[in-house]
C-alpha cells in the first residue's frame, strides 16, 4: 500500500503566499491556461483592432475615396467584429476547462484534509459555507485576476509597440496612461479596500452563524425567550456590514471614475503629441480611439486588483488546508477525474466514504497485519496512563488512564456525566490525542497509524453521530460501501431498524431528511448504530448506543448488537444503562477521568461503591417504568 500512497507534492513551505500555493496546484494545467490566457488576449486585441480599424473606415470614407480602397477595411471589420465573438467564447471554454480540472483537484485535497483530520470537523454554518466558497476562490483568482490581468498586460504592450510605429512619443505617453491604468489604479483600489475586505469576510462568516444559529436554534431559543436578542445581535451585525459594503462600494466608484478621467486624459496627450509630431489627420482620430480601448482594457485589472483583494482570505484558508494534505494525482494525469469523497447521486446530498470499496480497506497492512487479519481478530489495544487535557489548566479529562483490550475482549466504560467516557472513545479512535501517556494496537503507537487505514481497525458509533440527508442506504453504506443487501439486513436486525425499514414504501431507499430530521431520535439512533456495526472494525467502540431508546428496546438492541459482533473482534462499549452489562468481561467504572472501580457486572453490584448505587437507582427508576408500562 505504500508505494501506491499518493506522491507528496504541492506541501507549503513556511510564510508561502497563498496564491503561490494555490497556482502550484495549477501545474498541470499550466498549458491549458497560457492557452486561455493566449485567447483572452486575442479576444481583447480584436477588440481593440476593430475600435481603430472601425475608426480609420469612418474617417476615410469622409473624404469619399474610391470604394476598393475601402473594401478591406470593411472586410476586416466584419471578420473581427466576428472573430471577437468566437474567440471569447473559446477562451470561456478553455478557461473553464482548465479551471475546473483544478478546482476538483483542490476540492479533492480539501475533502481528503477534512476528512483526515484527527479532531472534532468544523460543523459551524460559517466553516461549512466558507468551505464552498473558499474552493470558488481558486477558480476566481485564475478566471478573473490571473488570466484576464495576463491578457491585459500582453495587449497593453501590444498597443504599445503598434503606436511606437506610428508615433515613439505618442506611444511614450501611451505607456503612461497604461501604467497608471493598470498599475497604480489597482494598487490604489487594493490599498483603499483591503481594510474593509478584511472585515467584510468574517463579518459574513459571522452572519452565515447566525443564519444557521436562528433557524436550526429557533426551537431553543424561543423556549428560553432569547429569539428577541438573538434577532438583535444578527441585526447588528447586518448593519454593519451594509455599512461595509457601502464604503466598499464608495471608494470603488471614486476608483472606477478616476479610471475613465485617465483614459480620457491619455487619449488627449496621445492626440495632442501625436498632432505635434506631425501625423497625419486620420491616423490621429485611430490613436485616440485606440488608446481608449487600450486604457479600458488595462483598467479590468483594477476589477482584477478588486477580485484579489476579497479573495485572499479564502484562498489563505485553503493553502492552510492544501498544505496539510499530500497531493492527489492530478486529473490531467490519468485523464480520469480524481476520485471524489461523494459518489454521484440523484438524492438530496450524496453521502460517500472516503474509501472506494472494502478491498481498498482490506488490502492496507493495517487491515492485513493488525485488523482483519484473515482470523477476524482484533489487536491488543493498551491505554498506558493516557492523560487528555483539553484546555491548559482545566482539569484532566482522562487522568493517567490504563487498560488492557486484548483480542475479543469486551469492555464496558460508564461513570457520572463528564468523568471522560466519550474522551476515551475519542481518544481511541484517533479524534483527540492524549497529552501523555501512550496507546498502542498491536504494540504500535496508535498516532503512527496512516488516518485512513485507522477506521478498519477502530471505529463504531461516536458521540452524537450524524444522519446524513440521504436514503437510508447510502447512510448505512457509508459504513461499507461494497455491503451487499445481506449485511444492510443483519445491520439494521441487529440496530432493530429493520422492521421500519421494510414497513417503508421507498424501503431502503427512504430519504431522511436533513440531519435525519424525517426519523425520530430513536430511529436516527439505530441507523447510526447500524451503521457502525456494517463498518465492523476489529475493536468496536460504542458510545452510548441505545440513547434515547426505552429501556425494553434498549435491553434488546444492546443483546442484539452484542451478538453481532463476531468472536476476535473487541468491543469498548460506553454506557450510562447499567442494564445488560452482565456478559461483559470486565466493566470500568470512571469518574473524573480515573478508575474508580473495575470487575465484573457480578461483582461490581455486591461491592459498595458508585455502581452499586447507580444499578439500584437504575433498576428501581426501570422497574417503576416497566410497572406502568405493562
Ligand atoms: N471538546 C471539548 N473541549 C473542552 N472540554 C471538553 C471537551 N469534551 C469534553 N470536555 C470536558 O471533558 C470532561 C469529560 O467529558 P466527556 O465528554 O469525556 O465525559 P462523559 O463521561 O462522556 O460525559 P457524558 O456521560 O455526559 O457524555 C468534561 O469535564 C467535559 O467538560
Amino acid at each position: 500500500m505504500s508505494d501506491e500512497r499518493p506522491e507528496l507534492t504541492g506541501s507549503r513551505p513556511p510564510d508561502e503566499a497563498p496564491e503561490r500555493t494555490v497556482l502550484r496546484l495549477a501545474r498541470p494545467y499550466l498549458k491549458r491556461l497560457i492557452g486561455a490566457g493566449l485567447l483572452a488576449a486575442a479576444t481583447e486585441f480584436a477588440g481593440l483592432a476593430l475600435m481603430a480599424t472601425a475608426t480609420w473606415l469612418l474617417m476615410a470614407a469622409a473624404g469619399q475615396p474610391p470604394l476598393d480602397r475601402l473594401t478591406v477595411a470593411i472586410v476586416a471589420v466584419r471578420a473581427l467584429a466576428v472573430s471577437r465573438g468566437v474567440l471569447r467564447y473559446t477562451e470561456r471554454l478553455a478557461g473553464h476547462d482548465a479551471v475546473l480540472r483544478l478546482v476538483t483537484d483542490v476540492r479533492t485535497r480539501v475533502f481528503a484534509t477534512l476528512a483526515a483530520r484527527r479532531g472534532a470537523p468544523p460543523r459551524t454554518g460559517d466553516a461549512l459555507s466558507r468551505l464552498v466558497s473558499d474552493v470558488e476562490a481558486v477558480q476566481d483568482l485564475l478566471l478573473r485576476v490571473v488570466v484576464p490581468g495576463a491578457a491585459a498586460g500582453l495587449v497593453s504592450v501590444l498597443a504599445v509597440g503598434l503606436t511606437a510605429l506610428v508615433s515613439p512619443p505618442a506611444a511614450l505617453v501611451l505607456a503612461v496612461g497604461l501604467l497608471v491604468a493598470g498599475v497604480a489604479l489597482p494598487a490604489l483600489a487594493t490599498a483603499l479596500t483591503r481594510r474593509a475586505a478584511d472585515e467584510v469576510a468574517p463579518l459574513r462568516g459571522a452572519l452565515a452563524a447566525d443564519a444557521v444559529d436562528l433557524t436550526h436554534g429557533a426551537a431553543d431559543l424561543a423556549a428560553f425567550g432569547a429569539t428577541g436578542d438573538a434577532l438583535d445581535a444578527a441585526r447588528r451585525r447586518a448593519r454593519r456590514l451594509a455599512r461595509l459594503e457601502r464604503r466598499l462600494a464608495l471608494r470603488g466608484f471614486a476608483v472606477d471614475a478616476a479610471g475613465v478621467l485617465v483614459a480620457g486624459l491619455t487619449a488627449a496627450a496621445v492626440v495632442l503629441v501625436a498632432l505635434r509630431a506631425g501625423v497625419g489627420g486620420v491616423l490621429v482620430g485611430v490613436l485616440a480611439v485606440g488608446t481608449l480601448a487600450a486604457v479600458e482594457i488595462a483598467l479590468a485589472l483594477v476589477g482584477a486588483a478588486r477580485q484579489w483583494t476579497a479573495l485572499r482570505a479564502g484562498l489563505t484558508r485553503v493553502a492552510r488546508l492544501v498544505a496539510e494534505t499530500p497531493a492527489i494525482e492530478p486529473s490531467a494525469a490519468t485523464g480520469q477525474p480524481p476520485p471524489t469523497v461523494s459518489p454521484g447521486s440523484n438524492t438530496p446530498t450524496a453521502v460517500g466514504p472516503t474509501v472506494a470499496d472494502d478491498t481498498a480497506t482490506e488490502a492496507g497492512p493495517v487491515a492485513r497485519g493488525v485488523g482483519a487479519d484473515g482470523r477476524g481478530r482484533a489487536p491488543e489495544v493498551r491505554f498506558d496512563g493516557v492523560t487528555v487535557r483539553y484546555r491548559s489548566g482545566a482539569p484532566a479529562a482522562l487522568n493517567g488512564f490504563d487498560l488492557d483490550l486484548p483480542a475479543g475482549r469486551r469492555v464496558a466504560v460508564v461513570g457520572p456525566s463528564g468523568a471522560g467516557k466519550s474522551t476515551l472513545a475519542a481518544v481511541l479512535t484517533g479524534a483527540v490525542r492524549p497529552d501523555s501517556g501512550r496507546v498502542t494496537l498491536a504494540g504500535r503507537e496508535l498516532a503512527d497509524y496512516p488516518p485512513e487505514e485507522l477506521p478498519a481497525v477502530v471505529g463504531g458509533l461516536l458521540a452524537e453521530a450524524y444522519v446524513f440527508h440521504a436514503t437510508v442506504r447510502e447512510n448505512l453504506l457509508l459504513g461499507r460501501p461494497a455491503a451487499d443487501e445481506q449485511a444492510l439486513t443483519a445491520a439494521t436486525e441487529a440496530a432493530g431498524l429493520a422492521g421500519w425499514v421494510r414497513a417503508q414504501p421507498d424501503g431502503w431507499d427512504t430519504v431522511v431528511g436533513e440531519e435525519g430530521g424525517q426519523l425520530s431520535g430513536g430511529q436516527r439512533q439505530r441507523l447510526a448504530l447500524a451503521r457502525a456495526l456494517l463498518a465492523a472494525p476489529a475493536v468496536l467502540v460504542l458510545d452510548e448506543p441505545t440513547e434515547g431508546l426505552d429501556p425494553v428496546a434498549a435491553d434488546q438492541v444492546l443483546a442484539a448488537t452484542l451478538a453481532s459482533v463476531p468472536a476476535g473482534r473487541s468491543v469498548l462499549l460506553i454506557s450510562h444503562r447499567l442494564s445488560g452489562l452482565a456478559g461483559l468481561d470486565e466493566i470500568v467504572v470512571l469518574d473524573a477521568g480515573r478508575i474508580v472501580q473495575r470487575g465484573r457486572h457480578a461483582e461490581l453490584v455486591e461491592a459498595p461503591g458508585w455502581y452499586r448505587e447507580q444499578w439500584t437507582l437504575q433498576q428501581a427508576a426501570e422497574h417503576g417504568y416497566l410497572a406502568l408500562s405493562g
